[in-house]
């Protein structure tokens, strides 16, 4: 081996190690929300790094909270039961029936995963659901899907958010997993389905976050879906909500959950591709970040 190529490359893992600094003093002590979409967590490699990333995360002396998806996770199962389900701008119909299989995937299956992934590397991870402990309160939504409102069932908003059972968690050292269920405001003993996105904005303003980081199965947002060459690294607040009434499907509920958690005090909400190993490791701990960045009006200005 060349001794000049083995020094070159020490340096330059030094490098990479010191370009952290600033992030490490930067984020320390303070709340990151991640947000785990179902479509990225497609593998268990990838699986494996999220969860490596969030006790990297917890050691480096920051304080993330997950909030899990599992949009693809509830289709297959309510395929193999036999329940029709369809999605109404980015939003899945929720039936009574469809919402027994939801609250049983998320809770119940996915949950449960990412927990026991995370708890190989130590007793670190702590599962919520939102019906936990007041932890979120709902009430129904419907959406508007081509300039009519359309009926999404058993589907609902967070209204309220009591963190006090988060905080506990993050005060004992441990990493909250949040699954996107509330119970219903208007109606005592029934559950309704929060999108995964949404929940994770509005706990991340409850929480005070200093980051919200959505990680989904693309490079981040496209101005020209599906134009690969349309990627935004940055957009403010105002540019955002001209481009959300031009959004399609999925990417509905995460930028405008993006808007809420920077309209909320949440200091930046990224979109990054979590298909790509440790991508959140890049967003938090350099400069240049991966993905994009909704930062306010007078950030980017
Ligand atoms: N403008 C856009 N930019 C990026 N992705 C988009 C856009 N419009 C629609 N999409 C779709 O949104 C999907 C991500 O949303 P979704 O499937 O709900 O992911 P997740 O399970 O991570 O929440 C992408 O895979 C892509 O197909
Ligand atoms: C109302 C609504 O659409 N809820 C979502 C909840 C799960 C979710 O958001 O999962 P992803 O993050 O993987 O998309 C659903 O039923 O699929």
């Amino acid at each position: 081996m060349n001794p000049e190529n083995t020094a070159a490359d020490a340096a330059e893992k030094a490098r990479t190690l010191i370009e952290s600094l600033p992030w490490l003093q930067r984020f320390h002590d303070q709340v990151i929300v991640v947000k785990f979409g179902g479509n990225a967590m497609v593998s268990p490699e990838l699986q494996r790094a999220f969860a490596e990333d969030m006790v990297y995360l917890r050691y480096a002396g920051i304080r993330p909270v997950v909030v899990h998806g599992g949009g693809p996770q509830i289709s297959a199962m309510l395929d193999r039961l036999g329940i029709a389900s369809e999605f109404r701008g980015g939003y899945r119909v929720t039936t009574p029936e469809a919402m027994d299989v939801v609250r049983m995937v998320l809770t119940g299956q996915v949950n449960r995963e990412l927990v026991s992934l995370i708890n190989e590397h130590g007793p670190l991870a702590a599962g919520i659901s939102g019906e936990d402990a007041g932890l979120f309160r709902g009430r129904r939504r419907g959406a508007v899907v081509d300039g009519v409102e359309v009926d999404l069932g058993l589907v609902g908003d967070v209204v309220s958010v009591d963190p006090a059972s988060v905080h506990a968690q993050l005060d004992a050292g441990r990493i909250p997993v949040v699954s996107s269920i509330a119970p219903d405001l208007d109606e005592p003993g029934q559950s309704l389905n929060v999108n995964a996105d949404s929940a994770a904005a509005s706990l991340a303003v409850a929480l005070g976050a200093a980051k919200l980081v959505i990680l989904t199965d693309v490079a981040g947002l496209y101005r020209d879906w599906p134009d690969r060459d349309s990627l935004v690294s940055v957009i403010d607040v105002p540019q955002l909500v001209d481009l959300l009434p031009s959004l399609e499907s999925g990417m509905i509920p995460k930028m405008t959950a993006c808007l809420e958690a920077v309209e909320g005090g949440v200091a930046k909400a990224a979109i990054i591709d979590g298909r790509v190993p440790h991508s959140i490791l890049l967003e938090v701990f350099t400069q240049t970040g991966v993905g994009t960045e909704v930062v306010p009006a007078e950030v980017a200005s």
